[in-house]
């Protein structure tokens, strides 16, 4: 027997709902006018709240989107934010009851997987969420980084005025394409819940190549001079940055590292961004810290497991075991052709939890079978499903939400 009743938000509950998920996230009160701002931008679409009578003491919510899987293709999915209890309610199987309603609802659209980012690591594994990406952050000393001779040239560079980002930016996130695994499509929820005020904050920069505009980056100065440093300049934080190849890639770090009075840039990126291979002192980009970024969990696995592309190797089945969605349960052959269900015997056997870390090509089955998160029920399984699962490219999503 619970005190709270969990449903979608009806018209009209929104803000106390925000206000509720603002004690949560130790977010100010916003007043009255900067709620007529937000509210266009905070529908009660896609809200499930925890209601004890007419308070709401919990919410979660998502929007659809699109997730880039190995191969090119992308996949239906719902990008999972704004989770919260409140601060009194906590402890009390308020978030588990929200992410039940909120999984089963997601599959119900017909989205293959959800995905977050998670304010603590510790929270979502329960879930059958797991680890799909994780990125590093660079922070490259600029009085040390010098090109090789070999390194690409890049193209030119502009910088854009706000009202000029707001009408090029989404165009060109689109052109740049989701050519990277983990990749999501940015609707208009998205450019219009957290980007304006981004766009505002940032110095939005443009790279251009052969074939037109192909990348862009928005920074933000942070000034790290004192009385007794004054020569250290800012640390620029390039907080968004997507490039559709290599030639853009290293345009716009060619960009961000020789902006005048700059001692540091500071970065959040895939784990496979070969900047520092750029350098002549490759030591000069240090990886400063290595965390999870997005976390998957599957909703759909048939559907998940036929829109991904596998490596050559022999076929491995594996048995899929979901508790909470029990459709998802079964077993599923997959070879460099596809993937479907079979009667045959599985070579391995494991839940949610690992899908979400190795579907994206973040770690290989191997290692989760090392880890005890992968039951290896034929050993012959293990280096096949590692060589069917392997990705060229690192995962990474790239896109606050
Ligand atoms: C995608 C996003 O929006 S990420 C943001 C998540 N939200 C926040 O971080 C805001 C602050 N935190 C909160 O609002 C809440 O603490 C929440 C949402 C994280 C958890 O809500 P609760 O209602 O307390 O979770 P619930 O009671 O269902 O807990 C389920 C289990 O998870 C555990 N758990 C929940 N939160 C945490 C946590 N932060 N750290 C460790 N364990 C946790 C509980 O102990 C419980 O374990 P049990 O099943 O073994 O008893």
């Amino acid at each position: 027997m619970t005190d709270f009743e969990i449903r979608l938000l009806s018209e009209g509950e929104q803000r106390a709902t925000h206000e509720m998920l603002g004690r949560a996230f130790h977010d100010p009160r916003l007043t009255d006018e900067e709620w007529e701002r937000l509210a266009s931008a905070f529908p009660a679409d896609r809200k499930f709240g925890a209601f004890d009578g007419d308070a709401v003491i919990g919410a979660a919510s998502s929007f659809g989107t699109e997730l880039a899987v190995p191969g090119g293709k992308a996949v239906p999915a719902a990008a999972v934010d704004g989770v919260g209890v409140r601060p009194d309610r906590t402890r009390r199987g308020v978030a588990t009851a929200l992410m039940h309603a909120q999984l089963r609802d997601c599959a119900d659209r017909g989205e293959v997987v959800a995905y977050l980012r998670a304010s603590e690591a510790t929270i979502y594994g329960r879930f059958g969420y797991g680890v799909s990406a994780r990125w590093k952050s660079l922070r490259i000393d600029t009085s040390h980084a010098r090109f090789r001779d070999d390194a690409p040239a890049g193209g030119t560079v502009r910088l854009l005025e706000p009202d000029e980002a707001h009408e090029l930016l989404p165009a060109l996130y689109d052109r740049i394409g989701l050519h990277r695994p983990g990749m999501i499509a940015r609707t208009e929820r998205w450019w219009s819940w957290g980007h304006p005020r981004m766009i505002d904050e940032h110095v939005t920069a443009v790279h251009s190549g052969p074939d037109g505009d192909d990348g862009f980056v928005l920074y933000k100065p942070h000034d790290r001079r004192t009385l007794d440093r004054p020569e250290a300049g800012v640390a620029l934080l390039a907080a968004d940055l997507h490039a559709a190849n290599l030639g853009a890639l290293v345009g716009l770090w060619r960009f961000l590292l020789g902006v005048d009075l700059v001692g540091q840039v500071v970065a959040y990126r895939p784990l496979d961004e070969p900047i520092g291979l750029l350098l002549t002192d490759p030591r000069a980009c240090e990886v400063t810290r290595l965390e999870d970024n997005t976390w998957l969990r599957v909703l759909d696995v048939p559907a998940a497991l036929a829109a991904r592309a596998y490596g050559q190797a022999a076929p491995v089945v594996i048995e899929f075991v979901d508790p909470l969605l029990a459709a998802n349960s079964g077993r599923y052959r997959i070879s460099p052709d596809g993937a479907e269900r079979t009667g045959a015997p599985a070579g391995l056997r494991l839940g949610p939890e690992a899908f979400g870390m190795l579907y994206l090509g973040d770690r290989a089955p191997s290692l989760l079978a090392a880890l005890g998160r992968v039951e290896v029920l034929n050993p012959a399984a293990l280096p096949a499903a590692d060589r069917l699962f392997e990705t060229p490219l690192t995962p990474h999503c790239g896109t606050r939400f």
